[in-house]
């Protein structure tokens, strides 16, 4: 088989499917009947829960049942749910069954193994189809031909790998194929990046690169730092990761125990289909702010957003000196010095419907009174448990209110149902008591929430304390009272800023023993640098037990790079987790843009010379100066024109403010988009966004407004501007008003094409041949 025709090989590919369509149809068979199960039990679950509920004896029974027929239903459910994921997964195989082959020799035998997104077996056991997970399947990707080896379960395998051929078959078709003897072809690799966007992102399984494949594949590290250049598959490599470790763990580990933070909304449902397209359920995603929301419930956190736009209004020396500090791996270990060592947790008073119930000098007893060498977690524990108990016998003491009394006196038969629940008891009074309790518990219900929720203890005082007393050298006395009263203020009308948010929780979760999660095992952080280290060492404290996986590029640090050194970020991340022994895996070949954008990219940050483009054609980037005020009619002109090559363009600006304006002004041929923060969809056409929103994302066109002299002028905004240009797949225009920023001027000429907007008007005037060359 090893030199197959494609005659032959198309045979194999219509068995495959043959065998595959044979599959589903047993497949909808089983389907059909576990419906109608799930359909009795359903119907006979209904029939139980109309029992008389009137006597207790009737009630009791009637709740036995109704657990029986409840658990019934779910089993039926669960039966058919699987059924109908085998049902996707083979229908999916039999439009593509697989995309590689490779002809080995192992131990003196030959063998021809054909690999595909799932594993699909005859039912002679004949494996016709391999997982891009299985051990073997590793050959294709890592290996050129002659010896090669790859990792099983039980040790490294040796094999020779004589020949590897790549398909792409389409609805059954075989629209292309060929041998290669590099790791995976650049000619489909050429075709796939040639495509259009989509809104969202494919999985890249059928062309996964060397590089890519160490980030996939690596099970031991506990800290894998993926350092990437623009558009060079971290995302799409990790995203493969977690289906991969899904794969191999898969009795050990579901997908709701993995969590990925994405860097805002769009992105989050532009990856969402690339774990289902490999038959994976998607892990937990969250986004920084919704983190934040859930764990600081009742503040106003600040976003990444928000802060962008306010340090673009203003941001003192002062204010950048505090923020590096607060950010700092050091001031986090001195706020969890301080809540282990030092501090007193701050108790506050516990009211219901306006008065006290526990006051917080009685609070504080409890505390003070436990003995000094219990942990200060235990020592928390136990205080909420005695007041807990306190809570208890309050509540059986006011059972026998007159209240209560009325209350029972007044209930229906739903509402004591609604009191007992599945309770079962072996006479009326027991019941009738249990009853009070609920009636009374319900109405202590805010103090129970308090206590459960650590309400009665206040972590900004003790916060507020840390600040005060922190020996800090960066500015002077003065400013940094005024920044702790700031803080203080913020607190008090429930609002929190960002570099706030790590300390503060650190300090209450210290003091309370609280706020870690250790049933997840894996946590991913996309766009690492967006995230201080004070957060991701937050991030590694809430989820102890989890592997974690940071990725991202310290070229595009849109968010830091007005006050913090990119530079050293990555040294001083390896060092401050030096515990974990962090992995360091640099992607430096990037495969988004055609080669000329990537190249007029690679020219604006220093770091740029190690990036190199795959080899992809296309225009040189357009660079158009227009005049400050009549800026529009060129803006529209060029969105018309490069619509009519591509699905989507992008115009992205430095803030959300430019970005509205421009919206508003455009007149084009078709609806223009414009997307804020709150979005969750990305949609064809015209879209207008902040660059910061485009972070993660691409589209076919990107239309960069307004690169002027005056907008893009500091080192920092260097990159925000390389992180502009590289999210664009295919064209790339830079609009300045006046004069072009110093940035652009700094990138040699030959690397774009310059002209000014009458120009360009000019040339794509309808009369006008060379509209045909021309964006
Ligand atoms: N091995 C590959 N095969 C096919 N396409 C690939 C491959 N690697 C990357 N790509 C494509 O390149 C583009 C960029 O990939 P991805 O978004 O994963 O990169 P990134 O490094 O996360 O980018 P950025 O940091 O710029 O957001 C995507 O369109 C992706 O599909």
């Amino acid at each position: 088989m090893q030199n197959a025709s494609r005659a032959d090989e198309q045979r194999r590919v219509d068995h495959v499917i043959d065998r595959l369509h044979h599959r589903l149809d047993v497949v909808a068979h089983q389907i059909d009947t576990a419906h109608a199960e799930t359909r009795d039990v359903e119907q006979n679950y209904g029939d139980n829960t109309k029992v008389n509920i009137t006597e207790v004896d009737d009630r009791m029974e009637t709740n036995a049942a109704v657990q029986q027929q409840k658990q019934l239903v779910a089993r039926a459910v669960e039966n058919e749910q699987i059924l109908q994921k085998e049902q996707t997964r083979l229908t999916r195989l039999a439009r593509s069954p697989y995309f590689g082959r490779i002809y080995i020799t192992e131990d003196g035998e030959d063998d021809t193994l054909y690999i595909g997104t799932g594993t699909f077996q005859d039912s002679d056991n004949q494996f016709l189809v391999y997982d891009w997970r299985a051990p073997v399947a590793s050959i294709y990707y890592n290996g050129t031909l002659g010896p090669v080896d790859y990792t099983t379960p039980v040790g490294t395998a040796h094999a020779t790998l004589n020949n590897k051929r790549q398909f792409q078959i389409e609805d059954g078709q075989i629209r292309n194929m060929f041998d290669t003897s590099e790791t995976v072809g650049d000619s489909i690799l050429q075709e796939v990046l040639g495509d259009a966007s989509s809104e969202y992102m494919q999985n890249i399984v059928a062309t996964i690169q060397q590089e890519q494949n160490t980030i996939i594949r690596d099970t031991s590290s506990d800290l894998l730092l993926v350092q990437g250049a623009a558009g060079s598959g971290k995302t799409s490599a990790v995203l493969q990761r977690i289906a991969f470790q899904l794969y191999h763990s898969r009795t050990t580990l579901d997908a709701n125990q993995m969590v990925l933070f994405s860097p805002n909304k769009l992105y989050a449902t532009y990856i969402s289909q690339v774990l289902p397209s490999l038959g994976e359920k998607n892990m937990i995603q969250t986004t920084l702010v919704e983190f934040l929301a859930r764990r600081l419930t009742g503040l106003q956190v600040e976003t990444l957003f928000d802060r962008f736009e306010r340090d673009e209004a203003s941001f003192p020396a002062a204010a950048k000196a505090m923020r590096r500090l607060k950010e700092s791996a050091a001031f986090m270990d001195a706020a969890t010095a301080y809540a282990k060592h030092g501090a007193e947790p701050h108790f506050v008073d516990v009211d219901l419907n306006g008065e006290t119930f526990f006051a917080a000098k009685n609070i504080r007893k409890i505390y003070d009174r436990l003995p000094r060498q219990m942990t200060l977690a235990d020592k928390f524990a136990e205080t909420r448990k005695r007041l807990m108990k306190r809570l208890n016998t309050r509540i059986g003491l006011e059972t026998h209110q007159d209240w209560v009394d009325d209350t029972l006196a007044s209930l229906n038969e739903e509402q004591v149902q609604h009191y007992i629940g599945d309770q079962r008891f072996e006479n009326g009074a027991d019941e009738l008591r249990a009853v009070a309790r609920a009636v009374v518990a319900e109405r202590f219900a805010p103090v129970y929430t308090a206590l459960y929720d650590d309400y009665f203890f206040d972590p900004y005082l003790n916060y507020l304390d840390f600040l005060r007393q922190y020996p800090q050298t960066v500015v002077d006395a003065a400013t940094w009272t005024a920044m702790c009263d700031a803080v203080g203020a913020d607190l008090e009308a429930h609002r929190l800023r960002l570099d706030d948010a790590a300390p503060l929780m650190m300090i209450r979760d210290v003091l309370t023993g609280g706020g870690q999660n250790h049933g997840i095992q894996s946590v991913f952080v996309d766009e690492m640098q967006d995230y201080s280290i004070a957060i991701l060492k937050y991030l590694h404290h809430a989820f102890p037990r989890a592997q974690l996986t940071f990725l991202g590029d310290v070229a595009q640090d849109v968010f830091t790079g007005n006050y913090a050194d990119s530079q050293s970020y990555l040294a001083e991340l390896q060092h401050d987790f030096a515990d974990l022994h962090p992995r360091l895996v640099t992607l430096n070949k990037s495969y988004r843009s055609t080669r000329p954008i990537t190249d007029f990219a690679n020219a604006l940050i220093p770091a740029g010379k190690d990036i190199t483009a795959f080899s992809r054609g296309g225009n040189l980037p357009l660079v158009l100066t227009v005049p400050r005020r009549t800026y529009q009619p060129v803006l529209s002109t060029l969105v018309n024109h490069l619509l009519q090559r591509h699905p989507t363009v992008a115009i992205l600006t430095k803030d959300a403010a430019t970005a509205s304006k421009v919206a508003l002004g455009l007149q084009t041929d078709v609806d223009v988009t414009l997307l804020s923060k709150d979005d969750h969809q990305l949609s064809r056409g015209c879209v207008v966004l902040p660059v910061y929103l485009a972070k993660g994302l691409e589209f076919d066109a990107v239309i960069g407004f307004d690169v002027s002299a005056d907008t893009y002028t500091s080192a920092g905004d260097r990159d925000i501007l390389y992180t502009l240009c590289t999210r664009t797949l295919h064209e790339l225009v830079l609009v300045a008003r006046d004069a072009v920023s110093p940035l652009i001027d700094a990138v040699p000429a030959s690397l774009y094409t310059a002209q000014t907007g009458e120009q360009y008007l000019a040339a794509t005037a309808p009369d006008n041949a060379s509209a045909e060359t021309q964006p």
